[in-house]
């Protein structure tokens, strides 16, 4: 079984010394998925979307100039308050009603949607919970996500590798958006007595190609036992022999939080 909510870090760095021991399977969608990005989309253009979602945030926005495409705007019991402005935005809690479509269109396209790649049956199957796209006690979740994050990068911007807070539970979310990139996963290095990583293991690094609209589905080893990274500076976005054409990006994880039992 893949981690689940409210696992400590300490068992977590027990989970992968002993996940290291056997071969790690990579459970992991990359699927077009132009129904999300319809979902997403709607009528108006990616642009005024974000705009849209940053409005939704905080009244705050109204006032401030649209060229800012993103803000970082965080809430909480007290109301929503502005940080600073940015290529980001954040939501925690009940999400914005294109995030609930969104998240809704996720859940379809899982269960019935089109798909590049065949999912393995995930009903009686014999290849276990790995072989799904999502196992059903994360598919069926409610809500099924409480915390987005809104990313734009500009050509040349990327995010290094890491693995997401622990803050959040298992089976996370990504719809990739405008600019094709390539995603990397890499292995969490082994850890040591004192909790620190190691960085000597023989480096795997998987590329995954992004087109616009593509889903990347995080859950088990591949959300809690490999790092994902987008390093979109030159030299590094290549695909079939070819450097992808940057231009801007943007993407919306889309993940639920560990709530205390
Ligand atoms: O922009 C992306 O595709 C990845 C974002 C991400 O990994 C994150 O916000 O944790
Ligand atoms: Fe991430």
């Amino acid at each position: 079984m893949g981690r689940r909510k409210g696992a400590s870090k300490t068992n977590l760095w027990r989970l992968i010394r002993q996940r290291r021991q056997k071969k790690i399977p990579l459970t992991m969608l990359d699927a077009s998925l132009p129904r999300i990005q319809t979902a997403l989309l709607g009528n108006r253009s990616m642009k005024s979307k974000v705009y849209g979602c940053a409005e939704t945030f905080s009244p705050l926005t109204n006032n401030l100039p649209s060229r800012i495409s993103l803000l970082i705007i965080c809430g909480n019991a007290e109301g929503w308050f502005l940080e600073a402005p940015n290529n980001q935005a954040m939501r925690f809690g009940d999400l914005p009603s294109w995030a609930i479509e969104l998240s809704n269109s996720i859940r379809e396209v899982i269960l019935y949607g089109d798909r590049i790649h065949e999912p393995p049956n995930c009903a009686g199957s014999d290849r276990g919970e790995a072989a799904c796209w999502l196992p059903p006690d994360l598919l069926s979740r409610e809500p099924f996500f409480d915390q987005l994050i809104a990313n734009v990068y500009q050509p040349g911007e990327g995010i290094c590798a890491h693995v997401d807070l622990m803050r959040f539970e298992d089976g996370i979310a990504i719809v990739s958006l405008e600019s094709s990139c390539v995603m990397h996963f890499t292995q969490v290095g082994e850890v040591s007595g004192s909790g620190k990583e190691q960085p000597d293991l023989p480096m795997i690094k998987i590329p995954v190609f992004l087109m616009p609209g593509s889903l990347v589905l995080l859950f088990g080893d591949a959300r809690y036992l490999w790092k994902h990274e987008i390093n979109r500076k030159p030299g590094f976005q290549m695909w079939e022999g070819q450097e992808v054409n940057q231009k801007r990006r943007t993407s919306i994880t889309l993940r639920k939080l560990c709530h205390a039992e």
